[in-house]
Formats: structure tokens, sequence, C-alpha cells
């Protein structure tokens, strides 16, 4: 057994504020995906399909429902003398008594980590995203162009460009990536139309020093600080042109869309084409039974899965495990955890339902009035929406636990929105 030459280090530390509810218990990197994935699955799946397989995660906000998830590693076949995937929150010493204070941060105070291992590069990703990578082919790339650091991007249109970190490549190598001539990070107008996927693959030494320059600065992150003083020093940045499908999931909207790019004739995602794992909650399997069909039930382009009893109607959704739906119940263009009740009768459109959440019989939401309709509603988990309730597109219901303190502006289970 070979000692690995590449560590991956997963940026799972930060807290997405425009998840709003879903992220109340968990970072987002553990948020359920598309039937019964979370969102980090993807980063470890790609890494296991890229035979990468010594992996650390950075994580600090809400940490339990991530180290739940990950358990030993098996899930992703991590477990190994020179196998695993260890998680490193923040910690205190004798130096140092914070909190990962930014994503350049969370990896600069686990030097003494990258150094134990000794990697021959450094591949930094983020766990947020919805892709498909073989990372060996960015690793060859790095290797070729003999780059200090190569930044995976892919093209976006001018209109969304502002909220990512912007590159302009030229055409070295056409198709496959070119020299980073320009990078900006968040700016209006930036010169490149290529944006940074987080997908960071460093020659160490290039690491180490960035990152003990970064300690003068007064932000701490990648895009902001890093790769920018990279580029003023002049150093080898490669751009590595991804063309695939990337789903970038950071506001309830694009949460929803990308659920949304599982259905259809043709879907932009492939959990099993992709080879995506991971790692099931047996709370959540309901003891691996099928779906249930009853002879009222409807179903049209959806994904239903195992342990559901469904009576009722289901359009353009995702239903994950354990879900039921009553009698004359309509669910259409929804996302809908784990175990959640969906009583009779009830109108449920264009929402994201958390796990553990029952509707009684009646209960409208999302339903469209005149010429609204886009927006889409949110409901915290645990809930026990009561028999009638009826609330428009776009609400926010918060999560109910009794025993949880909540954030000054939130009560539990009150309808935000
Ligand atoms: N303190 C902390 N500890 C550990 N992990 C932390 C952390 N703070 C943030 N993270 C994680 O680091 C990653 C980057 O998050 P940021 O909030 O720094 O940047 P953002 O996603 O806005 O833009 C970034 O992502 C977009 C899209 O990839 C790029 O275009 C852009 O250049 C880049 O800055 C996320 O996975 C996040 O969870």
């Amino acid at each position: 057994m070979l000692r690995p030459t590449t560590l991956a280090m997963i940026l799972a530390g930060g807290r997405a504020d425009e998840l709003n509810v879903l992220t109340y218990y968990r970072p987002k990197s553990a948020v359920p995906f598309g039937g019964f994935v979370r969102v980090i699955d993807f980063a470890l799946s790609n890494l296991m399909n890229s035979g990468i397989e010594n992996i650390a995660i950075l994580s600090q906000y809400r940490s339990y429902s991530l180290i739940n998830h990950i358990g030993t590693g098996a899930a992703w076949d991590m477990i190994g003398r020179y196998r695993g995937i260890s998680i490193l929150p923040p910690f205190i010493d004798s130096q140092q008594n914070d909190w990962y204070r930014g994503s350049a941060d969370a990896v600069f105070k686990n030097l003494d980590f990258i150094r134990y291992h000794a990697p021959e590069e450094i591949l930094i990703l983020s766990g947020d995203h919805i892709y498909q990578m073989d990372y060996q082919d960015v690793i060859d790339y790095h290797h070729k162009k003999q780059a200090d650091l190569t930044v995976v991007c892919k093209k976006v249109a001018r209109q969304r460009a502002s909220r990512f970190g912007m590159a302009a490549i030229d055409d070295e190598d056409g198709q496959r990536g070119g020299r980073v001539i320009n990078y900006q990070e968040k700016t209006e107008r930036p010169e490149g139309e290529w944006s940074s996927l987080t997908v960071l693959c460093f020659r160490p030494e290039t690491l180490y020093q960035a990152l003990a320059e970064n300690q003068a600065d007064t932000s701490f992150e990648f895009g902001r600080d890093i790769i920018p003083r990279l580029m003023s020093q002049g150093k080898r940045i490669y751009g590595y042109k991804f063309h695939g499908y990337w789903g970038y999931t950071r506001t309830i909207t694009e949460y929803w869309q990308a659920n949304m790019d599982l259905l259809g004739d043709d879907p932009q995602i492939d959990l099993e084409q992709w080879g995506v794992r991971t790692n099931l909650d047996h709370r959540n399997l309901r003891g691996h039974q099928p779906a249930l069909f009853g002879a009222q039930a409807k179903i049209s382009n959806s994904l239903v899965y195992n342990g559901c009893l469904i009576d009722g109607t289901v359009r353009n959704s995702i239903v994950f495990p354990g879900v039921s739906i009553g009698p004359g119940a309509v669910v259409e263009d929804s996302v809908i955890f784990f175990n959640n009740s969906i009583g009779r009768e009830c109108r449920i459109r264009k929402t994201i339902s958390d796990v553990n959440t029952s509707f009684d019989a009646g209960v409208r939401i999302g339903q469209e009035p005149e010429g609204s309709g886009e927006q889409i509603s949110v409901v915290g988990w645990n809930n026990q929406v009561p028999p009638g309730t009826s609330i428009g597109p776009g609400a926010t219901i918060s999560p109910s636990l009794d025993a949880t303190k909540w954030p000054a502006h939130v009560e539990a289970g009150r309808v935000l929105s």
C-alpha cells in the first residue's frame, strides 16, 4: 500500500444564512439533498472516485450532524492504514484561542496536520457544491504546468459574476485551461469570465508561504487574500476549465433548482452515473421497505424513496424516505425531507419541508394566488402544522424543538414571513 500523495481539505465551516431554516441545526454541507444524500457527499464521492483517500474536513458551525454523517468514513471506503477522513474543528492552545476566522485561516490553523502528512499537492475544496469532477485530471494539469496553484473555474454569465471570484484565463491549452492573467474576488464588473469553484490545487510550499503572509491581513479568505497575493507575486497560477454541471446552492432558490435538476427526461444530475455515495442513517431508512402506493396515488416526474406511503398526487417533486402523503393531497414542485407526514387534502406547492414535519388535513402551503408564486416556501423541522393552515408562497416557518434555545429573532414554530 503506497502512501497517498494528495491531501484534500474540505471547507465545511461556513454557515449560509440564505438557506435560513435548513441551516439552523446543521452546516450547509450536511443539508440533505436529492432524496437521500447530503451536499458534502458530492465532494466526498468525487474524491473517492478520483482515488484520493486522505481527507480532512474543516468544520465549526453546528458540526454534530456532519460528524454523525461522516461516521467512520466507511461509506466512502475511507478506512485503511493510509486512508481516512479526519474532522478538524477549531481548537485552543498556547498560541491561539479563536474560531476559524475564514477559509484560509481554517487551513492555517491546521498546518501541523498538513505537514505531518507531507503531501505532494494539497487540494482545497468546498463542501457546498453539487458537481461531478475527476480531481486527478486537475492534479495532472497542475503538474504538467508546474503550477504553484491551479484554480478550477467555470464560465458564468456576466450578471452572476459579482457573486464569485472571477479569473481571466488565457488560451494556452484551449478548452482545457490556461494561465490566470487576472483574478478579482466578488467585484461588480470583473475582467474575467471564469468563476472559481473553490477547487484549488496548491504546491505545498506555495500554500505554506501564502498562509504565513496572510497573518498580516484583516480577512482570512482564499479568494479575497491568498489568490490576489499570489497573483501580485507573479506566481504560476493556472486555470483548469470545467465544462460540466455545477450547482451553487447558496440561496433557497438555487438549492430548490438543483434538486429539480434531478428530474425530467434527461436530468442534469445523475446520482447513479456520478457514483455518489452516502452514509444513510438507519433511522431514515424505515427498515428498507419499499415505497407503497395506494389505489388513488398519482405520481409524475418525481423521485419517491423507500418507506414512503403515498395515497395522494405527487408531481415534479423529490420525496425522501419515510414520507406519507394522504388521500386527496397534492404535492408539487416540492422537496420533502425524511419522515414528513402530509395529511389528507393538503396542497403543498413549491415547498421545501425539513425532516419530521407533519401537516394536518387540509393544510395549504405555497398555493399560488393570482400573479405571484415563483417564491419558495420553507418549513423547518419537527413542525406540526395545524389543520386548515394556509400560507402563501415564499413563507418561512421556523423549526420547532422544545428543548432548543432560539436565536433572538426566531420563535419556535412561528410563521416568520
Ligand atoms: N471559517 C471557516 N472555516 C471553515 N470553512 C469555512 C469558513 N468560512 C467559510 N468556509 C467554507 O469555505 C467555503 C467558501 O466560503 P466563503 O463564504 O468564504 O466564500 P463564498 O462561498 O462566498 O465564495 C467562495 O466560493 C465561490 C464559489 O466557489 C468562489 O467563486 C469564491 O471565489 C469563493 O470566495 C465554503 O465551503 C464555506 O463553507
